[in-house]
């Protein structure tokens, strides 16, 4: 469930349209949060940044697009240091020949434990005819 008033994927004129998705789980925690025993929260960017694409992929998938399909991807990291982890996990899912690509580092995201959200518009393989 999106946690305000907006859809997580919306379709318009062929395009799909996947809006700013994070490492969430339908329990409402997230991947790639853990806490030791010291009660220390630890963040992983490889396991969110794995979490994010896969919930964007099934975020595709409910309207009949994959990850094949994304033509332009905005990426948002809370720290820089994060992009070397970032785009070798980027790596396993796509090439050169894969979306357009954005990564910004922003102030904040909308819970403290997220170090990484998603953008994302695909063209839909039918170009939007049924
Ligand atoms: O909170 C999430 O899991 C994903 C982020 C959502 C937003 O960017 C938003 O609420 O606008």
């Amino acid at each position: 469930m999106p946690r305000g008033a907006f859809p997580h994927v919306k379709v318009a004129g062929g395009f799909v349209f996947v809006s700013g998705t994070s490492s969430r789980r339908a329990d409402n925690s997230f991947a790639g949060v853990s806490v030791d025993g010291f009660g220390t929260t630890n963040l992983d960017i490889r396991l969110q940044t794995r979490a994010v694409i896969e919930n964007v992929r099934d975020l595709l998938r409910s309207v009949g697009a994959d990850l094949t399909d994304l033509v332009q991807v905005t990426s948002y990291l809370v720290n820089m240091n994060d992009f070397g982890g970032y785009n070798e996990v980027w790596a396993e899912f796509f090439d050169a020949s894969g979306p357009t690509r954005t990564t910004v580092a922003v102030h904040q995201l909308p819970h403290p434990h997220l170090l990484i959200e998603i953008q994302a518009v695909a063209l839909l393989p039918s170009g939007g005819q049924s």
